[in-house]
């Protein structure tokens, strides 16, 4: 499945006030769009949709991690842009949110994500849990039963041609993109919502956002260190990427000295050992494996201990070969891997001053450190 998400943010926020547009306010230090955009690294390839206004600021935020497309009057006039945008790029489903919803779990995500196996439309919401009045003048003139009532959120999930189909014939007007679906006859599934994913409104939902922030905060930082000595040979490998060179590194796999650091940060950040508990060097299987095996493993037992990766930083040690020519397609390499945004990934070489192993040449060190988030 080719997956996009459509993340609407070209709203003025008149409600929620301040200086600049809510989701262009800082929250934890961070622009409350930021956030939003961070909760779905990995899931698929991002539309962020502005204000023609704002453009330049998202440039400078998002440095080409996601494309932008400029928003509409309305909301659905901004998801329609989007949809347009991506007709005939070979995306199957679709993930529309609000720019204002920044505490957006992987779960609520994955919720949506698996009803569109079978669904081609899906949505989070939450069962209403107060009893509902009716008021006028400041009294309670009646009640409301609140049976069979949700309250909405986002991402709500789509076929994208069924969504695009449905926009096309929609009046507009319409509050969110469940509604336009079903206009078009198209039945909703209802998945898992959470009291967390609120949408940033007023002006007291920042506080409220942060209280949530400040709660579940738990970052963990991992290290990692790895080195491999040459060997004869013509190539070496680095974080995925094969590099031309006089010698090759020695090793039970396929010795790629960057990315078993990076591996071993991340099991680190897990308090979960290193590449060898997990894939002995004993055990045969292992021999000439691609170190991919290994960081996609770690990777995955992450986001299974429910953590997503932050961004992550490997400094490769060596006189030779030459990393500057090859470090951008080593992180975009480790991007596809672990499915992070390039601009979070960070690879970057040093020589030792000809001093020591590495300066003798006798081979490459690596070091390397991951932030995990978590959920
Ligand atoms: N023309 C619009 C209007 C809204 N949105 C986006 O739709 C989401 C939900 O809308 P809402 O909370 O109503 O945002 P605003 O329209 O910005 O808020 P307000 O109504 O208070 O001005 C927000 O992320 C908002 O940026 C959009 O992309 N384009
Ligand atoms: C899409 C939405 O977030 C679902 O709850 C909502 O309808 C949009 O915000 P608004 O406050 O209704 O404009």
């Amino acid at each position: 499945m080719d997956t996009a998400v459509i993340i609407v943010a070209a709203g003025r926020g008149t409600r929620a006030g301040g200086d600049a547009p809510k989701q262009w306010q800082l929250l934890a230090g961070q622009p409350v769009l930021a956030h939003t955009v961070a909760r779905f690294a990995g899931v698929g390839r991002i539309i962020v949709v502005l204000h023609p206004e704002d453009m330049a600021r998202g440039v400078a935020l998002f440095r080409g991690a996601v494309v932008l497309c400029a928003g509409g009057q309305t909301r659905d006039g901004s998801v329609r842009n989007a949809l347009e945008m991506l007709e005939g790029s070979g995306v199957t489903r679709v993930l529309i949110h609000d720019g204002a919803r920044p505490l957006v779990s992987r779960a609520v995500i994955e919720g949506v994500l698996s009803a569109l196996d079978t669904h081609r439309a899906a949505a989070p919401a939450l069962a209403v849990s107060d009893a509902l009045w009716i008021g006028s003048n400041g009294q309670v003139t009646g009640t409301q039963d609140r049976s069979n009532l949700w309250r909405a959120q986002t991402p709500q999930g789509f076929d994208f041609d069924t969504i695009l189909a449905a926009h096309r014939t929609h009046p507009g007007g319409a509050a969110d993109d469940v509604e336009v679906v079903r206009a078009a006859g198209v039945d909703v599934a209802i998945t898992p919502g959470s009291e967390d994913n609120l949408k940033i409104t007023y002006p007291a939902d920042f506080a409220r956002a942060e209280r949530i922030l400040g709660t579940k905060m738990d970052i963990r930082l991992g290290h990692g260190y790895d080195v491999h000595a040459f060997e004869d040979g013509d190539h070496v490998i680095l974080c995925g990427v094969r590099v031309p060179h006089s010698a090759a590194l020695k090793g039970h796999s396929d010795a790629d000295v960057g990315m078993h650091a990076l591996t071993d940060a991340i099991y680190g950040a897990l308090a979960e050992g290193d590449i060898g508990r997990h894939f002995p060097p004993s055990d045969p299987q292992w021999k000439g494996a691609a170190s991919e095996i290994f960081l996609d493993h770690a990777a995955k037992l992450a986001e299974a201990r429910g953590f997503r990766i932050g961004n992550v930083d490997v400094t490769l040690i060596c006189e030779q070969p030459k990393i500057g020519p090859h470090a951008s397609a080593m992180a975009q390499e480790l991007a596809r891997i672990i499915g992070l945004e390039p601009g979070r990934i960070s690879v970057k070489a040093t020589t030792s001053e000809r001093l020591g192993f590495t300066g003798r040449e006798e081979g490459i060190a690596a070091i390397a450190t991951a932030t995990l988030i978590a959920e």
